[in-house]
């Protein structure tokens, strides 16, 4: 079994933890020791917790990723964090383009499409988020939006192996609310036909992810679901139990 067909249960821990927080990434590591096989794991935590989290983790089936990086490999970028610096502490996942920095930090899809070339670039699997927001889903534009996000967020050298969608509605986040599970099955079936187009023998298999307010109580229905491959998990990424019970529920589907 090829890494990228495994479900990808990833949490995103956003500006969250400190050093103390390091005790809920080990018990997140010993947990993974049981889904080995069964679903790929992943943690991002802040860029302050990076080394440490990726020496702690090397020995474990826990992978470790940063929450963004910049486009270029170096220079004078004051409080930047470059593809090659995340490749360097060891992690060898990056998120781009999530919708929280899409808005406070006026993220383009060109730039998310940059970022993701020098996640590329570095040898870093890129998971690229997008999602429409509440109006857009209200007016009707789903799936054009997620149409011109996969074509301008997406490097033309995106492959199943170095890149990962994150499909997050950006009005299911934080709230406790989910698309409907015909929703998220059209939003998917629309995204895999996208990518198979235009990345013949890699747009099988690259993973599409689901995230959005999800947790233990919803992840079976939401990974029931055809070209679910996985989770973008943020709050309840924060708690090793939450975040083991949901990942157990992708590994046993
Ligand atoms: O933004 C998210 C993950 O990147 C989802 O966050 P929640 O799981 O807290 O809704």
């Amino acid at each position: 079994m090829t890494p990228e067909t495994k479900p990808l249960v990833a949490g995103n821990w956003k500006m969250n933890g400190l050093r103390s927080s390091l005790d809920t990434l080990k018990t997140i590591a010993s947990g993974a020791a049981a889904l080995v096989g069964k679903t790929d794991m992943l943690i991002c935590p802040p860029a302050t917790l990076l080394r440490e989290a990726t020496s702690l983790c090397s020995r474990t089936a826990l992978r470790i990723g940063a929450q963004d990086c910049h486009s270029l490999p170096s220079g004078a970028h004051t409080g930047e964090i470059s593809a090659a610096m995340v490749a360097d502490c060891g992690a060898t996942f990056v998120i781009v383009g999530h919708s929280e920095r899409r808005d406070f930090q006026s993220e383009t899809d060109a730039i998310v499409r940059s970022k993701a070339a020098a996640a590329h670039a570095a040898r870093l699997v890129a998971i690229v988020c997008i999602g429409e927001t509440g109006a857009e889903r209200q007016s009707g534009e789903t799936l054009n939006v997620l149409k011109r996000q996969l074509a301008h967020s997406v490097p033309d050298g995106a492959t199943a192996t170095n890149t990962v969608i994150a499909y997050e509605p950006v009005w299911a986040i934080g709230t406790g609310l989910t698309p409907t599970t015909d929703d998220i099955r059209e939003a998917h079936a629309f995204m895999r036909a996208d990518l198979v187009s235009r990345f013949p023998g890699n747009g099988t298999n690259m993973r599409i992810l689901y995230g959005g307010s999800v947790k233990a109580s919803n992840a079976a229905e939401l990974m029931a679901i055809v070209n679910v491959d996985g989770a973008l998990v943020g709050g309840a990424s924060l708690k090793a139990d939450d975040f083991l019970a949901i990942a157990g529920i992708y590994g046993s589907l």
